[in-house]
């Protein structure tokens, strides 16, 4: 539940010691983002980890538009993204467009848009796009960027033989899109390989979250969290999302190949600003 009607659920933050000994049901309700991608539908979620806005749209044959601030009164009827950012990664299966104040753009599956701070009709149509969205705070507007693939090389990481050969592609970090403090990009593993985030990290100056899709229905994602020496799983299936604290572990296996888009945001913008992880220290 949520407070603020704008938003189908509020994510709290979430101390260490509250996921030692926490039921498999309760780490779900905690962290697991589920029910983002409904027919015909706009749905928002909240975070208090970097009070990132948690979304999807899938509009159908009806365009769905970005609705306003409801609260307090003097944001009422304001645009959402009067004082944000927003980031949107149409994650298919069909291309669709995005429509910003007016400038259509049309957006393939796999492609991104970021929207900057200001910006006030945000519009989305396609049946059979679905547009995964993530907003959090910002304090500047840089120009709005449209983010392909092809214009963002990946990283290869990984190898068939430890299962997690990938491509990863940073789209909005300060190389490829200006943003105040989102970061964002897209993972593609290759057939074959199950295993991202390996060897795994924790970067205590930012959180992230993962939304993993291409998965078949019945094929599921077993994420790791926790502390390093903590370890607990939760199973995700094809769009759904996963908030890591920012003293968490974030990794996973699947029953398959996927893909998934991680978004980060904190102090800073600086990719490598990661502890990395022995896997023998892990428990
Ligand atoms: O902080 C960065 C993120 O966790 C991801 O970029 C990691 C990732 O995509 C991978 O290794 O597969
Ligand atoms: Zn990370």
């Amino acid at each position: 539940m949520s407070a603020d009607p704008l938003f189908a659920k509020t994510y709290h933050a979430v101390h260490p010691d509250m996921m030692m000994g926490a039921s498999n049901a309760d780490l779900h309700d905690r962290h697991a983002v589920t029910g983002l991608f409904r027919a015909g539908e706009l749905v928002l979620t909240y975070s208090h980890g970097e009070r990132f806005i948690i979304g999807g749209a899938m509009p159908g044959e009806a365009a769905l538009d970005l609705p306003v601030q409801r609260e307090p009164a003097s944001a009422a009827g304001h645009p959402l993204l009067e004082r944000r950012e927003l980031g949107v990664v149409n994650i298919g299966p069909a291309a669709g467009t995005v429509t910003v104040d007016g400038v259509a753009y049309p957006l393939a599956k796999y492609e991104a848009l970021y929207v900057p701070m200001g910006s006030r009709d945000v519009r989305f149509e396609g049946a059979g796009a679905r547009f995964y969205l993530l907003s959090v705070p910002a304090h500047a507007a840089y120009p709005i960027v449209h983010m392909t693939l092809a214009g963002n090389p990946p990283m290869r990481r990984g190898s068939p033989e430890t299962s997690n050969a990938r491509s990863i592609h940073q789209l909005v970090l300060p190389h490829a899109c200006q943003s105040a403090s989102l970061c964002l990009g897209l993972t593609r593993l290759d057939p074959g390989s199950v295993w991202n985030t390996m060897p795994p990290h924790v970067h205590e100056r930012r959180s992230e979250i993962y939304l993993y899709f291409d998965l078949e229905d019945d094929a599921r994602v077993f994420h790791y969290m926790g502390q390093p020496d903590e370890l607990r799983h939760i199973l995700l299936g094809d769009g759904d999302a996963v908030i890591s604290p920012p003293w968490s572990v974030h990794m996973g296996a699947g029953t398959s190949s996927y893909s998934f888009v991680w978004a980060m945001a904190g102090e800073n913008q600086d990719y490598e600003d990661m502890d990395v992880l022995d896997i023998c220290q892990l428990a």
